[in-house]
């Protein structure tokens, strides 16, 4: 199985990290692949550039098997739609391996809301990543799109390649790319928030002042 993890990453944190690394192990992945967007569809453009969101992506998991950063939307031009990435993926992976969409349980919150959620579900499974914060109770409409594909087991999400949605415990890390820029922007240390590495390319480069 392979994990998709997509973000502004702006920048990337322990709260991505860690719970990635969490998936990883609890559902026994082959790699997780990391797509910083390139237009956010919903939210503020990002403050850093492109390459400076990959260059951070790829000083933050570097050494870390298993753990790829994918430039496929910083290279495709438009909105970022998260089924277009996995239509992409299905070209390059073909349609049996099973795809894990990692989703933190406040983007999922609002997923009814993204570009062809239905169909997103017929490529990739959905793995909703509890978070600091984040509700856990689902209104009604996004209960009953979960109905009937929820799944208890990790192992339940091997059986096929996409179509099942897993709520995932991992490690609660009360971080996020807001509070990292906003530190910084009051001349306030982020340290063991994010990798060194990261800190050291966003100083190198004036970043979120
Ligand atoms: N601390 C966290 N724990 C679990 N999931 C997280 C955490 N932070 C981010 N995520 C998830 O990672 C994905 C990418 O998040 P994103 O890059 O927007 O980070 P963010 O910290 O939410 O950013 P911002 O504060 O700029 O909105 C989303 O699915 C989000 O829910
Ligand atoms: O495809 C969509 O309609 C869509 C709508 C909202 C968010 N997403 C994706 O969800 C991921 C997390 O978004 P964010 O804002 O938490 O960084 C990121 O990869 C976005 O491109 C995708």
């Amino acid at each position: 199985m392979i994990g998709v993890l997509g973000g502004t990453f702006d920048p990337i944190h322990s709260g991505h990290l860690r719970p990635a690394l969490d998936c990883f192990q609890a559902l026994g992945l082959e790699e997780i692949r990391l797509v910083p967007l390139n237009v956010a569809v919903h939210r503020a453009p990002p403050v850093a550039s492109s390459a400076q969101r990959l260059a951070m992506l790829e000083a933050a998991i570097a050494g870390q098997p298993g753990f790829v950063a994918d430039p496929r939307e910083l290279e495709r031009p438009g909105g970022s739609y998260t089924y277009d990435t996995l239509i992409s993926l299905r070209a390059e992976l073909g349609g049996e391996r099973p795809l894990c969409l990692l989703i933190g349980a406040d983007a999922f919150a609002g997923f009814l809301g993204w570009h062809r959620p239905a169909d997103i579900l017929g490529l990739a499974h959905l793995v909703v990543m509890r978070r600091p914060g984040a509700s856990e109770a689902l209104d009604p409409a996004l209960e009953s799109f979960c109905s009937g594909r929820l799944r208890g087991r990790a192992g339940d999400l091997a059986e096929t390649p996409a179509g099942r949605i897993l709520f995932q415990s991992v490690t609660q890390i009360d971080v996020s790319a807001t509070r990292v820029r906003e530190l910084i922007r009051r001349g306030l240390s982020p340290r063991w928030l994010l990798p060194d590495a990261v800190i050291s390319i966003i100083a190198a480069e004036g970043l979120y002042r």
